[in-house]
């Protein structure tokens, strides 16, 4: 129950809707109860006395009681939606608000299936469970309190007979239940990876043909869909084997009626009416009986989905606001970053930075080169503070990155990353995604600048093209040159650019840099790398290995001694044909100028 309380917060401002609904359905159900009263009225004291002229003021009655009913019906469900959807709805929110806020480490160990599924089908179990369920489980407890207490009073002895062979069903429905629910579950997870296979084949059908593997591929899936078909076939077995039982328990408690209740009346202990009086009262039970299971289950698995969803918001955020942090003013902002002797390891790794010092001056380009894996992009991370630094300190204008609230730090610097994501939106959206207002001419103005447009401009939409998973394919060069926009756009004291310019041709880069040489101005900028082409003309550069730093100085004075940048930089230029060499010398000319 513990996790219902935790989430009392968001079904108990609903609660007027949770009483009403539970109310509603318990009158429609005390009002079920008239019905074998009536039956029995209607052979006691009507037919058998033959007093029929009582038979219209009966049929009114039961149209009425049917009417109010299903009036009662109405509501509840009314109730019961509303209390529901307003709940799924308050914890939506909440649950979507958390995850924005939720830091990096978090998202470095989630499974986004396995996100998406609690913001989808855990979150409609609880919509449910609270609408629905939990009213239905006290409505089957009083069906069988009230059915059972009636039956008593017209003879406790047939009751007590009859209800020999409610254990019995009660059993078998619970245990019908057990192995259906997790059969279903089977189902459910053969059919997604059935689904998977499916996605994965139709999105990466190039790779597939280009490596002939469509024989594997059919094997694969032909292996997912047996298991699918398998699953189906165990469900369906426990269906057949399951209800035929359950069947016969009901139909048991109706023959001992029958048989036992029948010679009662021969005996006249009891009358005719009361027997079929009996008779629908025993269904009356015998149907929440058969459903017990079902209630169980619905009550453990919106158990389990509470759990699911409490486990987000109950989740520790890690880097968050110190008490009295400082609201960085962009206007007063200069971008002196400093690094002063910074380790730092990921959760349960060894250190992917160690004893890492900068100083980047206002307005100064930092070149960051190495190896994959050398630490070049925690750098950059531990500067967003994407994670907390423990040892060592990460320094903005002579303070620790701390002291600023995260989001006032954070719009002082712009990334644009070595992967670009474009959301499925306009480019126009794209481009103005880091910024509340700016006007079109800022847009273009930011895409003139990162060479991004003319290509916008031969688009079917131009700046109204729309982009992403459902929309325009783009190439990586021209998705990058979309997010330095974005980046540009949003005029950042800080510019970080992580291999951004590793998916356009050379030519493109030095077009862009050439642009980027304006927008720079004024902005401390860090340029990750592995061209050196990319970085040479840096006031830095930080040569990583291994998350040390092994070199560091400018290009000529890098180039002045024997180690990995002149490696790197021999390997990169000394094989070039000389055409492109002759090219490239050209275009450094030019944008040198
Ligand atoms: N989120 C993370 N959780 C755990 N370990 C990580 C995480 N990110 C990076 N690492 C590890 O930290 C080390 C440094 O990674 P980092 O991404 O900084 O390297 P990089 O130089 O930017 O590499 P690349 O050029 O391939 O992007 C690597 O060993 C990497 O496996």
């Amino acid at each position: 129950m513990n996790v219902f309380r935790q989430l009392k917060d968001y079904y108990w401002p609903e609660r007027k809707f949770l009483f009403a609904s539970i109310i509603s359905l318990m009158f429609a159900t005390a009002l079920g109860l008239v019905y074998p009263n009536l039956l029995r009225y209607l052979i006691d004291d009507v037919i058998t006395p033959l007093q029929f002229d009582r038979v219209p003021g009966l049929a009114l009655l039961v149209v009425a009681v049917v009417s109010l009913k299903g009036g009662l019906q109405f509501l509840h469900g009314f109730f019961g939606g509303r209390l529901g959807n307003r709940v799924a709805y308050n914890l939506r929110e909440a649950l979507y608000r958390k995850l924005q806020y939720l830091s990096f480490p978090y998202y470095d160990q989630a499974r986004t299936g396995d996100l998406m599924s609690r913001l989808t089908a855990d979150l409609d179990g609880i919509r449910q469970f609270i609408g629905f369920g939990f009213a239905q489980i006290l409505n089957v407890i009083l069906m069988i309190i009230f059915g059972t207490v009636m039956m008593m009073t017209i003879n406790w002895k047939l009751t007590l007979i009859t209800m020999i062979t409610m254990p019995f069903l009660a059993y078998t429905a619970i245990r019908f239940e057990s192995k259906i629910h997790p059969s279903f579950r089977n189902i459910r997870n053969s059919f997604s990876s059935l689904q998977t296979a499916v996605q994965e084949n139709i999105t990466g059908v190039r790779t597939v043909k280009s490596f002939a593997r469509e024989p594997h591929e059919i094997d694969k899936f032909a292996s997912r869909n047996e298991h699918y078909k398998v699953n189906n076939i165990s469900s369906a077995g426990i269906w057949a084997r399951y209800f035929p039982l359950m069947e016969i328990f009901a139909n048991l408690s109706v023959v001992i009626l029958l048989g036992v209740g029948g010679s009662m009346v021969i005996n006249k202990q009891i009358t005719l009416g009361e027997l079929v009086a009996f008779f629908s009262l025993i269904w009356y039970i015998i149907g929440p009986m058969w459903g017990i299971g079902f209630h169980i289950n619905a009550f453990t698995q919106a158990r389990t989905s509470g759990e699911k969803i409490t486990d987000i918001l109950n989740q520790y955020i890690h880097v968050k606001d110190q008490p009295n942090a400082i609201e960085l003013q962009s206007d007063t902002v200069k971008g002196h970053v400093q690094f002063d002797r910074v380790t730092f390891a990921y959760p349960e790794n060894s250190p992917a930075l160690y004893d890492f010092t900068l100083d980047a001056k206002p307005g100064s380009v930092i070149g960051l080169l190495g190896g994959t894996g050398s630490g070049k992009t925690t750098v950059v991370s531990l500067l967003m503070r994407a994670y907390n630094v423990k040892d060592g300190a990460v320094l903005l204008d002579g303070r620790n990155i701390k002291e600023y609230t995260i989001d006032s730090l954070r719009s002082q610097i712009a990334i644009v990353f070595q992967e670009t994501f474009l959301f499925s939106s306009t480019i126009r959206g794209n481009i103005a995604y880091g910024r509340k207002d700016c006007s079109m001419e800022d847009i273009i103005r930011a895409a003139k600048l990162a060479k991004a447009h003319d290509f916008i401009m031969e688009l079917p939409d131009g700046y109204e093209t729309i982009v992403g998973e459902r929309g325009l394919g783009l190439s990586g060069g021209q998705k990058q040159r979309i997010a330095i926009a974005r980046a540009i756009l949003t005029d950042p004291k800080i510019l970080i650019l992580d291999d951004a310019t590793s998916a356009v041709d050379m030519e493109t880069e030095h077009e862009i840099q050439a642009g980027f040489r304006e927008v720079m101005k004024g902005r401390t900028t860090f340029i990750i790398a592995h061209r050196i082409s990319s970085l040479r003309h840096a006031d830095e550069i930080v040569v990583l290995d291994g998350g040390r730093i092994v070199q560091r100085g400018t290009h000529e004075q890098l180039l002045q001694q024997p180690g990995p940048y002149l490696d790197t930089y021999r390997i990169q230029y000394a094989d070039q044909p000389a055409p492109d060499n002759t090219k490239i010398a050209k275009l450094e000319r030019r944008v040198a100028h």
